[in-house]
């Protein structure tokens, strides 16, 4: 990885519930995303299944450490040389009706190096939409962070987007991940603005990695895939549809945002 400008990207996906069928859009997409010249990549959350039922992943929930699906992350990883963050997949808890909506973190060799397990659970009820992620996915308890070559890289999912009090809890990254499926109704209200909240507050490049389009289960995700830079500033967004985002981590600007506007430094709690 350059550490001078790192390239880093997301890819957005629209998934169905055919995990054969997002494996290998993920296989193409990823090779999209390393093409620009990323050497880090993220996933969208449930890009290996978007179920019919929200029981669906349940069905497809892997045991942490073995499955097809984390041995194609693997492989992906390896094979491409990148640090790649697997958006997220459904891993087995101890609640044999629920899963874990977990992202874990592969290195350029292939070897797992980091986890995160959602922590805030999704509930909206507006109209025809109705979800409630407390019935099939059980929280998680514990922040998530990795030590990438450019500096911490901070890991969230989705609803956590809403809780400032994780993304300081990360404490001071270059980079905050997000992958996420924010319902399009959520998304054309609040998405942009609260991702630009956490990289403005936390002075830190801000990745996010949607869904973005109507899925074969009736569901229509926001999309909107970004990178946003330290100030604030959307450096390169996907709006719906499959594809990638990607941009330069620039650590002597983050520096500069710091120096400028040291309210990092003027925190009192
Ligand atoms: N889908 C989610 O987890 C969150 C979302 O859509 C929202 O917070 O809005």
């Amino acid at each position: 990885m350059s550490t001078e400008h790192p390239i880093v990207a997301a890819v957005q996906m629209v998934s169905s519930p055919s995990v054969e069928d997002n494996l290998a859009g993920a296989r193409r997409l990823l090779r999209e995303a390393a093409a620009t010249g990323a050497t880090l990549v993220t996933l969208p959350e449930y890009w290996p299944i978007m179920g019919m039922a929200d029981t669906d992943k349940v069905a497809h929930a892997e045991a942490p450490g073995s499955g097809p699906i984390q041995d194609f992350l693997a492989a992906q990883a390896r094979e491409l040389g990148i640090w790649l963050i697997g958006g997220t997949l459904p891993l087995t808890s101890n609640d044999a009706g629920r899963v874990l909506n977990t992202t874990l973190v592969y290195d350029p060799q292939g070897n797992h190096v980091g986890r995160y397990d959602k922590i805030h659970l999704f509930g909206f009820n507006k109209g025809s939409e109705s979800y409630d992620e407390a019935r099939t996915i059980v929280p998680g308890a514990t922040v998530g962070s990795f030590e990438a070559p450019f500096g911490r890289v901070g890991l969230s999912i989705c609803y956590d987007l809403r809780f400032p009090e994780l993304f300081r809890a990360m404490g001071e990254c270059a980079l905050m991940v997000v992958p996420a499926a924010f319902t399009h109704t959520t998304g054309l209200a609040h998405w942009e603005v609260l991702l630009r909240a956490r990289a403005i507050e936390n002075q830190c490049y801000v990745l996010a990695a949607a869904q973005g389009g109507l899925h074969p289960n009736g569901r229509r995700t926001f999309g909107h895939s970004m990178l946003i830079d330290p100030w604030g500033e959307v450096k390169s967004v996907l709006a719906e549809g499959e594809g990638v985002v990607s941009g330069a981590i620039d650590a002597a600007y983050l520096a500069q945002v710091r120096a400028n506007l040291p309210a990092l430094k003027h925190r009192t709690m």
